[in-house]
């Protein structure tokens, strides 16, 4: 069996302030899934995406990546699980700060110590993922706000992650550039985790939801079988737009 993605063991966390915004989470992704991560304001999902690479640390339990065991405390684990989480946040302009589109998805790689035409490979291979390949000379504020969503996920995947997280990735986006991002990151081999409250985003994209409540994981299923339980819907505060069939992705 190949090593999961992402294995969190118990993971339990409390703000400084005495916040207790996770209780004890246990779960397993493999590689190559494509898994959305759903759940009311307030209900964790920041916290536990923040644990992935180390910026939130000191609670209860165990994160691993591919294998890799987060520790804050070793810096050198600490860079490689950085390399390995790749996060894409909601606002794309946290993300891009260089001259030119090529510069700023160079930049990660080229921090590691990756170099000439490796370097050139990865950034023209990335951008190609995105369909950005010809804007690479071009400066980022010049283009769209879903182009430079597109950038920021090129920046990311020129780092080769392990897993591949999406803050809100539909946010701000025309239908176009929502079909047209959905289609991208549907082609991608790489382990995606998408935080979001677009239920017919994640149906589309993800076969496996989980509804994160309260600091817990309420639910871990097809995302179509979720996303039809009205019941557990309602309980979590999870409201699918008026008329949408969630088994409509499962059945193409
Ligand atoms: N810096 C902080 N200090 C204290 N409490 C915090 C802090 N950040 C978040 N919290 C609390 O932790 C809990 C989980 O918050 P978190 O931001 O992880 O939720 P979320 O699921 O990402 O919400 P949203 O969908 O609104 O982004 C909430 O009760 C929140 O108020």
């Amino acid at each position: 069996m190949t090593t999961p993605s992402l294995e969190i063991r118990g993971l339990a966390y409390a703000y400084p302030d005495g916040t207790q915004a996770l209780y004890g989470v246990d779960v397993t992704i493999g590689r190559g899934e494509r898994v959305a991560l759903l759940g009311p304001n307030g209900a964790g999902k920041t916290t536990l995406v923040l644990h992935l690479n180390g910026i939130l640390h000191g609670g209860a339990g165990t994160v691993r990546v591919g294998g890799l065991t987060v520790d804050p405390a070793d810096r050198r684990t600490l860079q490689e699980i950085r390399r390995r989480v790749g996060i894409v946040f909601q606002d794309p302009d946290d993300q891009l700060f260089m001259p030119t589109v090529a510069e700023d998805v160079a930049f990660g790689p080229a921090n590691l110590g990756v170099r000439g035409a490796e370097l050139q490979d990865r950034v023209e291979r990335a951008l190609a993922q995105v369909g950005m390949l010809e804007a690479a000379d071009r400066p980022p504020q010049h283009l769209s706000f879903g182009q430079r969503r597109r950038v920021a996920v090129a920046t990311v995947l020129a780092m080769e992650p392990e897993i591949l997280v999406m803050d809100e990735p539909s946010s701000n986006l025309d239908p176009a550039g929502r079909r047209e991002l959905a289609e991208i990151l549907r082609g991608l081999e790489v382990t995606l985790l998408m935080v979001t409250h677009d239920l017919p985003y994640a149906a589309e994209l993800c076969p496996r939801s989980l509804i994160l409540s309260g600091g817990v994981i309420v639910a871990d299923g097809p995302t179509a079988e979720l996303l039809s339980d009205e019941a557990l819907l309602r309980a979590h505060r999870l409201e699918l737009p008026y008329g949408f069939d969630p088994a409509f992705f499962a059945r193409r």
